[in-house]
C-alpha cells in the first residue's frame, strides 16, 4: 500500500502560446496537491477507481480489461511512450459506457489508459485507487496534470523503480488523453517541481529558474467552470482562421516569457508587473479571458495593488496577482475580502516553487498512522478537508512523513 502525490502549478507567462512551441514560465504550487492511495483489495478480479472530488466511483472486472490487453496494448508497448489512438478509442467505446459526466469520463479515461499501458497483464492484481486533490479541480492550476503524474508514478512503481523522466513522459500521455494537444508544461512542473522555463519539443529539456527572491503570489479561484480542452481548441480555431495575425501575437508572447524569466530570476518586480499586464492583454486577444476574471483585474487596478493576469487555460478558473511594493496589508485584505464576500471567490496567498512528485510507502508506518491516512481518502463527498489533508499528508508538512523523491 502506498501514496503518490504531485503538485498543481501556476503558469506565470505563456499559457496557450506554450502549445505552439513558444517558451513559457511556470512554477509548482507545491502546497496544492493531488494524492493517490493505491491499495490491494480482497475482492478478486477487480480494478477500482474512486474520485471523491468528482463524486465518482467505478469498478472494472479483470475480464473486461484483459479483452482490451490482447487486442490493443501491444501496439502501445511496441511504440514505447506514445499515445495510441486505437487504445484510446477502445477504452472510450468499451469501458466508459454509462460514464456521461465529462469530468468523470476524462479522469476514468486517463486512469485506464495509463494502467493498461504501463502495468503488463501478468503482474496485474486487484487494486483500489483513490484520488483526492487539495487544489481546485478544473480551475487552471494543473489538476489534470497532477493526477496524471500521480497515476503514472504509481503504475510505474508497480513495475519498476521509476525515474522522474519516465514518470513525466507517461504523465504527458495522460494529459494528452484528457486534453488533446497539451504543451507538456503542466506535467513537467508537476513531476519536477520548482520553477521552469519550458519550450515544447526543445531537445535540451526545460531550463530551471533560480529566482533571487521567493515568488509570492495571490491566487483567486473564481469557481467559474471551464475545460482546458475546449479553450485550447478555441485558440486553435482562431489561429487557423487568421494565422498571419495570431502567429506574431504568439511570437510576442514568447518574448514576454523570455524577458519574464530574467525578471523573475533577478527579482525585478517592476518588470514582472509590466509583463504580467502585457501577457494578460495578449490572452484577452486570444479570447480566453472571462468577465469573472476581468473583475479581479479591475479591482487590482482600482486598489493600485499590483497586476493580475489569468493563469492556466482561462475562461474562468483562476487569476494570478503580483503585488507591488506599495500594496499595504490593509489594501490586500480589502482586495481579498471583496472577492470572497461579494463574489464568493476563494483566494490563496502562496509561495511558488517547491516539491514535485513524491512517494510515501505506508508499510513503513505504524498501524494507527496508516489508518489515519486511509481515512483521509474515505471522504463521502466532494469537499476534501484541505487542513486535515495538509496536516497529515503534505510532503514536508507538519506530520513530517517519510516521503521520498
Ligand atoms: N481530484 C481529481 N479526481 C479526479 N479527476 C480529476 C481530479 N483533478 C483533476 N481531475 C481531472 O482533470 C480534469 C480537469 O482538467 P483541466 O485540464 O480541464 O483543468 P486543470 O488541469 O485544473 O486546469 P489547467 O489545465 O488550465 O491548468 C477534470 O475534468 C478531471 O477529469
Ligand atoms: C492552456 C495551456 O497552455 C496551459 C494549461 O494549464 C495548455 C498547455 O500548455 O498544455
Ligand atoms: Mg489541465
Amino acid at each position: 500500500m502506498f501514496v503518490t502525490s504531485a503538485p498543481g502549478k501556476v503558469i506565470i507567462f505563456g499559457e496557450h502560446s506554450a502549445v505552439y512551441n513558444k517558451p513559457a514560465v511556470a512554477a509548482a504550487a507545491s502546497s496544492l496537491r493531488s494524492y493517490l492511495l493505491v491499495e490491494p483489495v480482497a475482492e478478486d478480479q477487480v480494478l477500482e477507481l474512486n474520485c471523491p472530488n468528482l463524486q465518482f466511483a467505478h469498478k472494472w472486472s479483470t475480464a473486461q480489461l484483459s479483452e482490451i490487453t490482447d487486442s490493443h496494448v501491444l501496439v502501445t508497448e511496441s511504440q514505447s511512450v506514445l499515445l495510441s489512438n486505437p487504445l484510446l478509442h477502445t477504452i472510450d467505446t468499451q469501458l466508459l459506457s454509462g460514464i456521461d459526466n465529462p469530468l468523470q469520463r476524462s479522469a476514468a479515461q486517463c486512469f485506464l489508459y495509463l494502467y493498461l499501458s504501463i502495468v503488463p497483464s501478468h503482474i496485474r492484481s486487484a487494486l483500489r485507487c483513490t484520488l483526492i486533490s487539495t487544489l481546485p479541480v478544473g480551475a487552471g492550476l494543473g489538476s489534470s496534470a497532477s493526477i496524471s503524474v500521480a497515476l503514472a508514478h504509481a503504475f510505474l512503481k508497480l513495475t519498476q523503480v521509476p525515474s522522474r523522466d519516465l514518470i513525466n513522459q507517461w504523465a504527458f500521455v495522460g494529459e494528452t488523453c484528457m486534453h488533446g494537444t497539451p504543451s507538456g508544461i503542466d506535467n513537467t512542473i508537476a513531476t519536477f517541481g520548482g520553477a521552469l522555463q519550458f519550450t515544447k519539443n526543445d531537445t535540451n529539456g526545460p531550463h530551471e529558474l533560480h529566482p533571487k527572491k521567493p515568488i509570492v503570489a495571490v491566487l483567486t479561484y473564481t469557481k467559474i467552470p471551464r475545460s482546458t480542452r475546449t479553450l485550447v481548441s478555441g485558440v486553435r480555431d482562431l489561429y487557423d482562421s487568421m494565422p498571419d495575425i495570431i502567429e506574431p501575437l504568439l511570437d510576442s508572447m514568447a518574448k514576454v516569457a523570455l524577458r519574464g524569466s530574467v525578471a523573475l530570476e533577478q527579482a525585478d518586480l517592476e518588470q514582472v508587473l509590466q509583463l504580467v499586464r502585457v501577457n494578460h492583454g495578449q490572452l484577452v486577444a486570444l479570447g480566453v479571458s472571462h468577465p469573472g476574471l476581468e473583475l479581479i483585474r479591475n479591482l487590482t487596478t482600482e486598489l493600485q495593488i499590483g497586476e493580475t493576469k489569468l493563469t492556466g487555460a482561462g475562461g474562468g478558473g483562476c487569476a494570478l496577482t503580483f503585488l507591488n511594493e506599495s500594496a499595504t496589508t490593509n489594501d490586500v485584505e480589502q482586495f481579498k475580502d471583496m472577492l470572497q464576500e461579494k463574489y464568493e471567490y476563494q483566494t490563496f496567498e502562496t509561495t511558488l516553487g517547491g516539491l514535485g512528485c513524491s512517494l510515501l510507502e505506508l508499510d513503513q508506518l505504524s498501524d494507527p498512522r496508516v489508518q489515519q491516512i486511509v481515512q483521509l481518502f474515505r471522504i463521502p463527498g466532494p469537499n476534501v478537508v484541505m487542513e486535515q489533508v495538509d496536516n497529515i499528508l503534505l510532503p514536508g508538512g507538519p506530520a513530517d512523513l517519510p516521503w521520498v523523491f
